[in-house]
């Protein structure tokens, strides 16, 4: 299957030591991977990284493109979602379009409704993004994204700030996203909700990938106490997996 995103033995440094240690992956079509780790576990750096936008040792497929094909190739949800300027939702949302040239035409137009429709934006359009809530711009940003309408999508903690509901029709578009054919890869905190929209999951602790698969053999007793230091009850539902955290075992 052709690989999206392959990483070769990527490592980043910081003030020497490794933050991202020495890993290797590959993102194809179909794939909505999540990436899990405690705080500090690397997985912003290691998405910046593969992104280019880190000096790295190593390889990555995307750091190696030139900036339109890249642009082409994988759209990006930073983990700060902050919107400066007073623009109309609908004008920002089209930014995503920018890496596809400067003349807007039909399939641009497609492609920003489809994304503001996707995120429940419709009756946002005329709004100035700024005087949205932080829920409800975070909807925004996801839909930049999709307007993109790459065969990758990176995104670092889409759901934080997210109510309920939204973490959920969130997740939702993004696994919908991986079963037409395109590939997520994604990190996020809530292990129960990784295990029931990941189809696949990589678990990080410092810097280094300590398991990688489906979400049932990667959330395991002995991986959370060993990574996580967490002793959790988890229960099989037909959803997929709860984890139900119990006490830390450090
Ligand atoms: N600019 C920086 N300079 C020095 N160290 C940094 C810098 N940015 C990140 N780090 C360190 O790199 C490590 C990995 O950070 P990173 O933000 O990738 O972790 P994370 O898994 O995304 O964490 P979180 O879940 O808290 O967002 C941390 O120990 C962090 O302190």
């Amino acid at each position: 299957m052709t690989g999206l995103l392959h990483l070769d033995h990527l490592t980043v440094r910081r003030d020497g030591c490794p933050v991202v240690d020495d890993v290797s992956l590959k993102i194809t079509p179909g794939e909505c991977v999540g990436l899990i780790g405690p705080n500090g576990a690397g997985k912003t750096t290691l998405l910046r990284a593969a992104l280019g936008l880190l000096p790295h040792e190593g390889q990555s497929s995307l750091a190696q493109m030139a900036p339109r094909d890249r642009a082409a190739q994988a759209a990006w949800l930073p983990q700060s979602r902050e919107i400066a300027w007073p623009v109309p939702v609908r004008d920002l949302v089209a930014l995503g379009r920018l890496p596809h040239g400067r003349k807007s035409g039909p399939a641009d137009e497609e492609a920003i409704q489809a994304a503001m429709a996707r995120m429940g934006l419709e009756t946002f359009a005329d709004r100035p993004a700024t005087q949205l809530s932080g829920g409800e711009q975070a909807r925004v940003l996801i839909a930049r994204t999709l307007a993109q309408d790459t065969p990758l999508l990176m995104a670092d903690e889409p759901i934080a700030g997210l109510d309920p509901a939204a973490q959920l029709s969130t997740l939702t578009v993004l696994r919908d996203l991986s079963r037409e054919g395109r590939a997520v890869l994604l990190s996020l905190h809530d292990l129960s909700l990784a295990a029931r929209f990941c189809s696949r999951l990589i678990m990080l602790d410092q810097g280094r990938k300590v398991a990688d698969g489906p979400p049932v053999e990667v959330l395991t007793q002995p991986n959370l106490a060993k990574t996580f230091h967490l002793r959790a009850r988890i229960h099989e539902t037909p959803e997929g997996p709860i984890v139900q955290p119990l006490e830390t075992t450090r």
